[in-house]
Order: C-alpha cells, then sequence, then structure tokens
C-alpha cells in the first residue's frame, strides 16, 4: 500500500500532550512509513525530557527521519530536544514555519502544544512537516553549517 509521506516517524510526549499524542497516532500509524510511539502510554503526570531523549535517539539510531515531540506548550520539549547533539527542534503553531524550518533549517522534530492547539490545525501543521524537505540553498547551507559548528565545539563566554 502506498504512504501519504515517505516518513518513518518517532511520536512522544508528556501528559500534557496525550490527548493530543493519541490522535495524532491514530491518524499517522497508516500514512507514514513506520510510527514509533515513544509514550507516554497515559495521562498520568511525567516529565517531559524523558520523551524527549526517548525520540531523539530514534533520530539518532536511523529508526526515524523526522520527530514530533508533544507537551503542554511545545515549550519543554523543545528545550530538551535541542540539548542532543544531531537534533533541531522548533516549536510550530502554524504551516508556514513548519514547512520553512524544514526546508532552511533542516529542523528534524517538531514540537506541539496540546494545550495551545487543536486536533485538525496540529494535522495541517504536521502534513506540511512531513512533507517538506531540506533542498538547501547555499545560503541557507552555509547557515546550518554555522549552527552545526556551535553544537561541535560549544560557546565560551
Ligand atoms: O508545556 C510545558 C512547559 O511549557 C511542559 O513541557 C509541560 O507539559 C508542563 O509544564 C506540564 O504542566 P503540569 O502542570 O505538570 O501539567
Amino acid at each position: 500500500m502506498s504512504k501519504n509521506f515517505d516518513v518513518r516517524l518517532a511520536l512522544g510526549g508528556d501528559h500534557a500532550g496525550f490527548t493530543l499524542k493519541s490522535d495524532v497516532a491514530q491518524r499517522y500509524a497508516d500514512q507514514v512509513v513506520s510510527l514509533v510511539d515513544c509514550g507516554t502510554d497515559t495521562a498520568e503526570s511525567c516529565d517531559y525530557p524523558d520523551f524527549a531523549v526517548a525520540v531523539s535517539k530514534e533520530l539518532l539510531a536511523g529508526r526515524a527521519d523526522k520527530g514530533l515531540l508533544i507537551c503542554g506548550s511545545g515549550v519543554g520539549v523543545s528545550v530538551a530536544a535541542n540539548k542532543i547533539p544531531g537534533i533541531r527542534a522548533a516549536i510550530c503553531h502554524d504551516t508556514y514555519s513548519a514547512r520553512q524550518g524544514v526546508e532552511h533549517d533542516d529542523m528534524n522534530v517538531l514540537c506541539i502544544g496540546g494545550r495551545i492547539i487543536g486536533s485538525e490545525l496540529a494535522f495541517e501543521i504536521i502534513d506540511a512537516f512531513l512533507n517538506a524537505t531540506y533542498a538547501p540553498q547555499p545560503r541557507h547551507q552555509r547557515r546550518l553549517d554555522k549552527v552545526l559548528e556551535i553544537e561541535k565545539k560549544g560557546i565560551q563566554a
């Protein structure tokens, strides 16, 4: 069966993202090449960094192409995921950012706030993210190279 999106997706989030994550898992299970749900599996209070790490590990191990993280606002998971080398995560609550973040910045993890937007808008944003590919102009690659250099060397005050 042909898939709507040629993407292996890793999905995760905390209790505040649980309802939206469940909707997303149901919607995309048959639309992507593979979907790994890294939890949480209940609405019981838990800690967003655990799921940022779990989703990021799927990408870094080469088992997933893109990641999707959902917490209350999207802030916690994006802060945590961006601490992990190789991960470029951003909160997008509009389709333009979700597409351009991949095309210009090679964003590989989309972060959404389950307390901020409803499932229908989330689906449109996720569609834009999954459809986008990084096909950089030289200026975008130059900027990304600078980002990767910061990641590699760190910054001293
Ligand atoms: O959304 C968040 C921060 O803006 C966090 O990632 C958590 O989802 C949020 O803090 C959870 O809040 P709670 O009061 O513990 O339910």
